[in-house]
């Protein structure tokens, strides 16, 4: 099975301006409260080909994720922006193009690093693969994650360490790598990493845009440029010269080259018939979902609690995201993380 995509994007996104409204003052104890707005992100432009990385360096706070979220297509709220995928808004249908990878890792702790990715592709592969060529997939995976050492690891192990963190980064890049994205979005894909795995996470995200994937990922950078050793003056100073040289030098560059770039792209008409969509049967997902919380607590003793919770979960999962394979790569133990990410995100 290869790693090329049967389709590439460009994406372009102009003037991408987000609010969120608050209340002054948080909790005011009982005393009279007023809300405001806040300006996340003030009209950010970029455009990104297929094969390229757009990486965005930032300080914490700086909107990276909100922007990243929204050129996922799943911010909501007060976004006024055009983002655009070869020159269509955001469908229902680029969500099976779509990886996102949170910046929370979230995996099943009791499962193997081969268990977690097995299920996975089991549930968001199409039923045109048989089972055989799904595992095959995801072994092809944790060969090229190289995961091959830690692939029988259960996650978090109790006794043991568990796998790394920079192995259950991989991980969790490698559930999104499984339906071969076109595009991916991958929140601080180095953070809390050393620097060998993380030059050996960026070269892997080198190989995966070389075979034609659009990648935008997070850096969050600890020693920017407007660090705190600089004075307050010096600071500010250093934030207008970069936004001054930003709208001088890229900003009217990058709006031309935009208009350039619609009048002479040639649409790939293609993107609609390749499309394949997919709904799996109920039976067979809530099977795999079944499996996948037996095995995750197994380490449990069962008693009809237990396996009823687990049935439960298994259906309120399929009833949740009404068989959406996308939303399907949850963890058991996390729900409630995710449902609430989930919800956030799509
Ligand atoms: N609902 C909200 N109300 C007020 N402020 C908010 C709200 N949601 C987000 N923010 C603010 O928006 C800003 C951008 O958040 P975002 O998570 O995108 O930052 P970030 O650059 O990704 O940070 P980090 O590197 O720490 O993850 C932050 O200052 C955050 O406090």
């Amino acid at each position: 099975m290869s790693f090329y995509v049967n389709i590439v994007y460009l994406l372009k996104f102009v003037d991408v301006v987000y609010l969120v409204k608050f209340r002054k003052g948080g909790n005011n104890f009982g005393k009279k409260t007023s809300s405001g707005e806040k300006v996340i992100l003030n009209g950010i432009s970029g455009m990104v080909q297929p094969g390229e990385i757009l990486d965005m360096l930032g300080p914490s706070g700086s909107g990276k994720t909100k922007l990243l979220t929204a050129l996922g297509g799943s911010l909501g709220g007060h976004l006024t922006s055009s983002i655009t995928y070869n020159d269509k808004s955001f469908s229902n249908s680029m969500k099976r193009n779509t990886g996102f990878v949170t910046q929370d890792i979230v995996l099943y702790p009791h499962l193997t690093v081969t268990e977690t990715l097995v299920f996975t592709v089991l549930l968001r592969l199409p039923n045109s693969f048989t089972k055989q060529d799904k595992i095959m997939h995801a072994e092809a995976i944790i060969d090229l994650l190289e995961l091959v050492n830690c692939k029988d690891c259960i996650v978090v192990d109790p006794f043991l360490r568990g796998v790394s963190s920079g192995e259950q980064k991989r991980v969790s890049i490698g559930q999104e790598m499984l339906i071969k994205p076109s595009l991916l979005f991958i929140d601080e894909p180095t953070m809390s990493l050393d620097s060998t795995t993380t030059q050996r996470i960026v070269s892997m995200l080198l190989e995966l845009a070389k075979a034609g994937r659009t990648i935008v990922l997070t850096i969050h950078q600890p020693s920017s440029v407007t660090s705190s050793n600089k004075s307050l003056n010096e600071q500010t100073l250093v934030k207008k010269t970069l936004v001054s040289a930003y709208k001088s030098n890229i900003v009217e560059k990058l709006k031309e080259e935009l208009k350039d770039n619609d009048n002479n792209r040639h649409h790939d008409q293609t993107e609609n018939k390749m499309f394949e969509w997919w709904w799996w049967t109920w039976w067979k997902q809530f099977n795999i979902l079944l499996q996948r919380g037996l095995e995750e607590r197994k380490h449990e003793s069962f008693s009809i609690f237990n396996t009823g919770e687990v049935l439960s979960v298994a259906v309120l999962f399929l009833e949740y995201y009404g068989g959406n394979p996308i939303l399907l790569t949850c963890n058991t133990k996390y729900e409630s993380k995710l449902i609430f990410e989930l919800s956030i995100q799509h």
